[in-house]
C-alpha cells in the first residue's frame, strides 16, 4: 500500500505582492515502510513538503493523500496528526523542566489504569535509546544536545506513528552523535513498521535511504543511488 501520495501538487506562499512558488505539478509516492531522504538547497521547500504531508499547510492545487485519505477532507486535523504522524524537528516538542520520562508520560496520571504499562514502555524506549537511569530522571534542559534529540525521538516513538517526518534531525549534532541518533531512530522505525521521510543534507545518511530525492525546478527528482557522493 502507498503510505503517501502527492499528485500534481502546486504550493506557493504570498507575502503582500511577493509570491514564492515552491512546487508545481509535483508528484511523490512513498510505499508503506519505506525510508525516503530529501536533500536540497536552503529555502527550496523541503520543510514545506513535510508540513503538507503532516496536514500543517495545504497544497494550493493537486492532492495530498496519506494512507488513501485526502488531507483536504480531514476534519479533526490535530487528532488525525497525533494518531498518524510523528514530526521531529529541532524546535523540540518537550517540556524543558520535566524529565525525559515525565515528557513521555505527559497527559497521564499515576492513578490512571494504563499508567504502569505506559511507564514500562517509556522506560524501555529510553533504555533502548541509551538513557541511563539517572539520565531519564534529569530535566530536559539539563541534558546534552544528543540526549535532548533522543528524548524527542522517544516521545515520538511512544505514539507508534505510522509515518515519521524528520526535519534535519541531526542538524545540531556533531558527526558521530548525529549518526548514532539517526541509527536509533531508523532501528525503531523499522521495528514499528513506520514509513519515514527525513529531510537532511547530511551525506552520511543518504546511503541508508531506500530512495533519495532532491528538489529541482519545483519538482522532486530522484537521485540514483550510484550517483551519490559518499
Ligand atoms: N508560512 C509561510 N509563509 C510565507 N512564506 C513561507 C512560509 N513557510 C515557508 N515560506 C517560504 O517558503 C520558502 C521555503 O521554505 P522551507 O522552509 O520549506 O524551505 P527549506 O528547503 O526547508 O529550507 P531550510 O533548509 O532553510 O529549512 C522560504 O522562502 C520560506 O520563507
Amino acid at each position: 500500500m502507498n503510505a503517501i501520495e502527492l499528485n500534481n501538487v502546486v504550493k506557493r506562499f504570498s507575502n503582500g505582492s511577493d509570491m514564492t512558488l515552491l512546487f508545481e505539478d509535483m508528484n511523490l509516492t512513498v510505499r508503506e515502510g519505506e525510508l525516503v531522504v530529501i536533500s536540497g538547497e536552503e529555502g527550496i521547500g523541503k520543510s514545506t513538503l513535510l508540513r503538507m504531508i503532516a496536514a500543517m499547510t495545504p497544497a494550493n492545487k493537486g492532492s495530498v493523500q496519506v494512507f488513501g485519505e485526502d488531507l483536504v477532507s480531514i476534519r479533526k486535523r490535530t487528532e488525525w496528526r497525533l494518531a498518524n504522524i510523528g514530526y521531529i524537528n529541532d524546535e523540540g516538542c518537550l517540556m524543558p523542566y520535566l524529565s525525559a520520562k515525565q515528557n513521555l508520560l505527559v497527559g497521564l496520571k499515576e492513578e490512571d489504569p494504563q499508567y504502569a504499562e505506559r511507564e514500562k514502555e517509556a522506560k524501555a524506549i529510553l533504555a533502548d535509546l541509551g538513557f541511563s537511569e539517572d539520565k531519564f530522571k534529569e530535566s530536559i534542559e539539563g541534558l546534552d544536545d544528543k540526549h535532548q534529540m533522543l528524548a524527542t525521538i522517544a516521545r515520538i516513538l511512544m505514539t507508534s506513528p505510522k509515518i515519521i517526518l524528520a526535519d534535519e534531525p541531526t542538524k545540531e549534532l556533531e558527526g558521530e552523535d548525529g549518526a548514532a541518533v539517526l541509527d536509533k531512530l531508523l532501528h525503531f522505525a523499522k521495528k514499528q513498521g513506520s514509513t519515514v521521510i527525513i529531510v537532511t543534507n547530511d551525506p552520511s545518511i543518504h546511503h541508508l535511504a531506500d530512495r533519495h530525492f532532491t528538489v529541482s525546478n519545483r519538482q522532486l527528482v530522484e537521485i540514483d543511488k550510484d550517483e551519490q557522493v559518499h
